[in-house]
């Protein structure tokens, strides 16, 4: 699995820890030498491309790591935004109307939250129970979602709204693509015990079980 890194990107080591843990080989990726052909799969890890400069996501939205991105999308390779990295798939316009603002509370909000998961029909979620409840960390300043009307393409939903999101919307999948989803919560800092602070759970393991068991077996 490719974990693509612009300039600013944070999360990459991260993502490339949890994924070599749950026994799929990752390999952090300078967004220069990204060529989708020679992976299986894509995460756009968090952090701050380009310093949130415009927008958080903007510039690097516009790269052509990101057109290879959507070349990966669409031969349905399984493709994961996390926070930073939904932020460049919403502004690439891959997940349909709506944008992501500035929290409500104007701030960088850094808490756990409680997320449910709504669909499971996507390689990063058939491991959970749609329905599901589970426990990640979020840590962003642009994560509110506005869209003029209810999106019917959530993946994830909050439980607890830490940003003054429209519908308690966490992640999407691209409308067209399910292959690719993004959210704003982390699950790569959710998926080990021992991370997890009293009373919560690593509720982001499941993402990675379920995309090892696509890769194997499909979805
Ligand atoms: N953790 C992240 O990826 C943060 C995303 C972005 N820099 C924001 O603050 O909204």
């Amino acid at each position: 699995m490719a974990v693509l890194k612009f300039p600013g990107t944070n999360g990459d080591e991260d993502v490339k820890h949890v994924v070599n843990l749950y026994g799929m080989r990752g390999e952090v990726v300078w967004y220069k030498e990204f060529k989708q052909s020679e992976w299986d799969a894509v995460v756009l890890a968090g952090g701050f491309s380009y310093a949130d400069r415009l927008r958080a996501g903007a510039i690097a939205s516009v790269t052509s790591a990101m057109d290879q991105v959507v070349e990966a999308a669409e031969e349905g390779k399984p493709v994961l935004g996390i926070c930073n990295g939904f932020q460049m798939l919403m502004e690439r316009g891959l997940m349909g109307n709506g944008a992501l603002l500035h929290n409500l509370n104007n701030r960088f909000v850094c808490k756990w939250v409680k997320v449910m998961v709504v669909d499971n029909k996507t390689p990063w979620t058939l491991d959970y129970e749609p329905g599901e409840v589970v426990d990640m960390p979020v840590a962003h300043a642009e994560g509110r979602y506005f869209s003029e009307s209810e999106p019917n393409n959530v993946v994830f939903k909050y439980v607890e709204n830490p940003n003054g999101s429209m519908w308690d919307v966490a992640g999407l999948h691209s409308p067209e693509l399910k292959n690719v989803v993004g959210l704003m919560p982390h699950p790569e800092r959710a998926a080990e015990e021992v991370l997890a602070p009293p009373g919560r759970g690593p509720g982001g393991s499941k993402v990675w079980t379920s995309l090892r068991r696509a890769l194997k077996h499909g979805w």
